[in-house]
């Protein structure tokens, strides 16, 4: 599969979509005194994609993909309640390269319908699951983006993250096919970050812990220590 969205990630040195979200699942705020365009300058230089969190569980608007869109040339996923056509054609008319589709949350022939859809639109579906289940119901695996949420969006997220859902999810998702594999949700640390890389995930989706980070640079570079040390192992192996 090539989109913009999986180039950017295939070629990233840190496979990071980096997420701009207003408020979390508890209505708490997490632009933490900076504006929309201080933390999307942070993440521009910084991160394969961005994401941006349209639903208004977490205080987004269509408004906000349009602002962070002016804001950044980097490939953007829409991640709100998508449930119909129209809601894709105006996510690309805004200028998403990717969109949400959560499968827990969808009957198994609308997620169907759906990707066919977000495929002949030219977007990418970056199709969210939690259970095996979900993963096996995937109508075209090798032609979406996977993310296993670490989280529940059945209770707005409001519990924490398991990283672990990721790794226990991650043999099923290779067996089915999936080539752009990513762990998205509750990602708080660098070292959990570096880990899920390490596993095998092609890329990382973190909102809140970037976000939150007193200095984005401090988190990075705890990344970048981790993560480069890994790569140069590999490459002088
Ligand atoms: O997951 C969904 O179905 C969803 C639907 C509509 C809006 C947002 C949605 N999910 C948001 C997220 O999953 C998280 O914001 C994202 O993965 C980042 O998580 P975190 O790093 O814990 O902020």
């Amino acid at each position: 599969m090539t989109s913009a969205f999986v180039t950017a990630i295939q070629r990233a040195p840190r496979p990071l979509v980096m997420e701009v979200k207003r408020r979390d699942g508890h209505g708490r705020d997490l632009l933490a005194g900076r504006s929309v365009a201080a933390h999307v300058r942070g993440f521009d230089g910084a991160a394969a994609c961005l994401s941006v969190v349209t639903g208004r569980w977490f205080g987004g608007d269509l408004e906000l993909l349009q602002e962070v869109r002016r804001l950044t040339d980097r490939p953007l996923l829409q991640k709100d309640f998508i449930t119909r056509r129209d809601q894709l054609r105006t996510a690309r008319d805004l200028g998403a390269s990717a969109v949400l589709l959560t499968a827990g949350l969808l009957p198994r022939s609308s997620l169907g319908n759906l990707v066919d859809a977000c495929l002949s639109l030219g977007l990418t579906p970056f199709v969210e699951v939690t259970t095996a289940d979900e993963v096996a119901a995937i109508p075209d695996p090798g032609g979406c983006v996977v993310a296993v949420n670490n989280k529940d969006i059945r209770n707005r997220e409001r519990g924490p993250g398991d990283p672990g859902r990721s790794l226990a999810l991650l043999p099923q998702l290779r067996r089915a096919g999936v080539d752009c594999r990513v762990s998205a949700s509750g990602i708080d640390q660098p070292a959990v970050a570096v880990g899920l890389l390490q596993a095998g995930f092609s890329a990382l989706l973190i909102g809140t812990s970037l976000l939150r980070a007193e200095r984005l640079s401090d988190w990075l570079a705890e990344f970048d220590r981790g993560w480069s040390a890994d790569q140069a192992v590999l490459s002088s192996g």
